[in-house]
């Protein structure tokens, strides 16, 4: 570590490459992330996000690249390493017989060695059960939780060593509305009071661009995006979408001059243009142009 900022990456992954026999799903991933960052990680299906975190969490060996996780490459992390990581992987269908309460007390306790000044290891099992919503049910049995329960349980499994650095696949999957709201507070209250970097995969564009500091998107084995949602659209689409109304039809045009363009639609029209709207590109238009742009060039 040469300098602060140096010090200050807690991921920092160089031209990872991984091949499943001949087959090359990460051709070249490079990106980093620092403390308290929150990274969603976008792209269409078997694209390999699954794969990368898989390598980012030690659990898979990859086939070329360096990559460091908290200062150490994944494939020679020992347990001290281990317990600074949280992960919460897509469906976990273990521990049925356990009491919510006891499964995270029995799995808190592995953590207590790896205490720091700083971080208490584990997390207060009271105060684990509250942050993630599952008080009402610390006494039932895992098997008896519905869906959108087990999945907070999985997300207190993942947080319940107090990790630096936190591992999400998916992790809304099959909550409500108002969990998933409840959710997202939480990982921002992580990232904000405790400094955790967090990583996740989502396919929801909505919960991408309210969540997280910056947007990667995974597509044809490259990072072909890396910013924030509004820095994605301006660098990529770069055009307004216009849409209005005349004489009983819709009209929908995209844009990059959209004040100049409404002027002229008023100026040729003026009164009978009606609902005019102005849109900016969202996260969902930036994606699909990105993956598209990347599919083109793959033909
Ligand atoms: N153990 C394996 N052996 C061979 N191929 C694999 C293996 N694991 C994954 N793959 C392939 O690698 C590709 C990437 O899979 P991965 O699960 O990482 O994608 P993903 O981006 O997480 O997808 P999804 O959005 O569907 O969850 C897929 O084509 C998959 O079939």
């Amino acid at each position: 570590m040469t300098n602060s900022s140096e010090a200050d990456i807690v991921l920092d992954v160089d031209g990872l490459r991984m091949r499943y026999g001949t087959t090359d799903v990460l051709r070249e991933v490079t990106f980093r992330a620092r403390h308290g960052e929150v990274l969603a990680l976008l792209g269409p299906n078997g694209a390999g996000k699954t794969t990368t975190i898989e390598i980012l969490e030690g659990f898979r060996a990859r086939s070329a690249g360096r990559v460091q996780v908290l200062g150490l490459d994944p494939a020679h992390g020992d347990d001290r390493w281990r317990a600074r990581l949280g992960i919460v992987l897509q469906s976990w269908r273990d521990h049925g017989k356990w009491r919510v309460r006891e499964l995270l007390t029995h799995l808190g306790a592995h953590y207590a060695p790896y205490a720091t000044a700083d971080i208490p290891r584990p997390w207060n099992t009271a105060e684990l059960l509250a942050a993630v919503g599952l008080t009402e049910q610390a006494e039932h049995k895992a098997k008896t939780l519905s869906g959108g329960q087990r999945r907070r349980l999985d997300v207190a499994i993942g947080l319940v060593g107090r990790p630096e650095l936190l591992f999400l696949d998916e992790p809304t999957a099959g909550l409500d509305p108002q969990a998933r709201h409840a959710f997202h507070g939480l990982v921002r209250r992580l990232a904000a009071e405790r400094r955790t970097t967090v990583l996740l995969t989502t396919h929801d564009l909505a919960e991408a661009d309210k969540l997280a500091d910056r947007i990667l998107i995974l597509a044809g084995g490259r990072i072909v995006a890396d910013g924030t949602a509004d820095e994605l659209a301006r660098r990529i689409v770069g055009e307004d979408e216009v849409r209005w109304t005349r004489a009983g039809r819709r009209f929908t045009r995209t844009t990059a001059e959209s004040t100049a363009f409404v002027r002229t639609l008023f100026h040729e029209h003026g009164e009978a243009i009606g609902e005019l709207e102005v849109r900016r590109a969202s996260l969902e238009d930036t994606y699909i142009a990105l993956v598209r742009r990347q599919e083109a060039t793959v033909r």
